[in-house]
């Protein structure tokens, strides 16, 4: 099996602990469940896609070995006809779609899509076939992995499975390691910059690989891969709760926890990128901590609006810090921490203009 051999000859240690954890996960719940009874709930992003190539080296490891011996090149052809769901909507990316797709046809999953929320699409899953686990790519750090486990049975209120996350404690930059190692084919769209993937309402690039090429002077975004700090992996994605997305276009956060709420209303924030020297600046009532990083180059140019208690960025456009500069441009500075209570509904213009 091309994956599991690429682990063993990996001198990458914390990865390959990660990937026999995960395999030992994976193992475990083969057998404690039929092979019939469990599903892998695939959506094409990198996690998912992780997900799919430890599962089909966990079964080529679980099923009798003789079949494929080590060494042989047919394993790399080995099929894993795991039950698979894809939840698909009209917002869906059409390059997640596609992805999906080939993908599920290219390793052989029994891949059934559905197009209904995910408490009826499970709910219609379970009456059509018993389904006893559900393995996901859930990892610690999305919003929907706090209080789960390894094996962590769904929610009260949802349908009776267990959900089963191989992943749960693997790090950004241990997704794209396995990854890269693996040579493993992933959705296009972490090429341009996309580092967490949601609709196509609520998922831009994700400024902090922005970046400038002198020679054409134009602005474009890294692969995902060489995001350097995995806490900012969902600075593309929507702020769920956010006021602002009625108002159309994308209405993306800053970072993780990029405004988090506290009980007096003090703020932190997590950062835009600048490179000056650190300095504090007053807007309005509100006093920003600037923590500057020389090195970084980029900036992006942001609406900001102060709501009761949270602050939402709308993200304009994201350039590089000579084009910011050139334009004159009101950018958002690094900010690390707000300092200031919030008071309600005041809101702000520009940080600072650049000369
Ligand atoms: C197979 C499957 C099982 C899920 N089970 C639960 C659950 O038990 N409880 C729950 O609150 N959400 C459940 N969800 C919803 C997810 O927690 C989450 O909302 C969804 O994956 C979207 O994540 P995203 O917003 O990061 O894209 C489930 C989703 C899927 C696909
Ligand atoms: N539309 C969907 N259809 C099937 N499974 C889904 C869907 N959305 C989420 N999931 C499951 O939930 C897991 C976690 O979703 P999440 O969006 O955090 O990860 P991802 O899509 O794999 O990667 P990324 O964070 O880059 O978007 C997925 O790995 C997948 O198992």
């Amino acid at each position: 099996m091309e994956i599991d051999k690429a682990m063993r000859e990996s001198d990458d240690q914390r990865l390959k602990t990660m990937y026999n954890n995960a395999i030992n996960v994976i193992q475990r719940a083969l057998s404690l469940y039929k092979f019939e009874e469990v599903a892998f709930s695939f959506n094409g992003g990198k996690d998912s896609t992780v997900l799919l190539h430890l599962l089909r080296a966990g079964y080529f490891l679980h099923i009798e070995k003789p079949e494929y011996p080590n060494d042989n090149p047919a394993n790399c052809n080995v099929k894993c006809p795991i039950r698979t769901i894809y939840f698909e909507t009209p917002s869906t990316f059409p390059e997640i779609n596609s992805f999906t797709h080939e993908t599920a046809t290219t390793y052989g999953l029994q891949m059934e899509t559905i197009r209904l929320d995910f408490k009826s699409g499970l709910e219609a899953l379970l009456k059509e076939k018993p389904t006893k686990a559900i393995f996901l790519g859930t990892r610690i750090g999305d919003p929907n992995a706090v209080g789960q486990e390894q094996f962590s049975p769904s929610s009260p209120g949802w349908p009776p499975f267990m959900r089963v996350n191989p992943i749960l404690d693997w790090s950004y930059r241990d997704v794209w390691a396995f990854i890269l190692t693996c040579k493993i084919q992933y959705c296009s769209l972490y090429d341009k910059g996309y580092t967490s993937i949601g609709s196509i309402y609520d998922t831009v690039p994700n400024s902090f690989l922005c970046t400038n090429d002198s020679s054409s002077n134009k602005d474009y975004f890294k692969p995902a891969y060489l995001l350097a700090d995995g806490r900012l992996e969902r600075a593309g994605r929507a702020k769920r709760y956010s006021p602002l997305a009625s108002e159309g276009g994308p209405v993306a956060s800053n970072g993780p926890n990029s405004v988090e709420s506290h009980q007096n209303s003090t703020l932190t924030a997590s950062v835009i990128t600048v490179d000056l020297p650190d300095y504090k600046v007053k807007l309005e009532n509100y006093e920003f901590n600037l923590l500057l990083n020389e090195k970084e180059t980029c900036v992006t140019i942001l609406l900001r609006y102060l709501v009761v208690d949270c602050l939402s960025i709308r993200i304009l456009r994201s350039c590089s810090l000579a084009s910011a500069k050139a334009a004159n441009c009101a950018i958002m500075m690094k900010i690390d921490t707000i300092s200031r209570s919030m008071e309600p509904h005041s809101g702000f213009k520009s940080i600072r203009r650049l000369n």
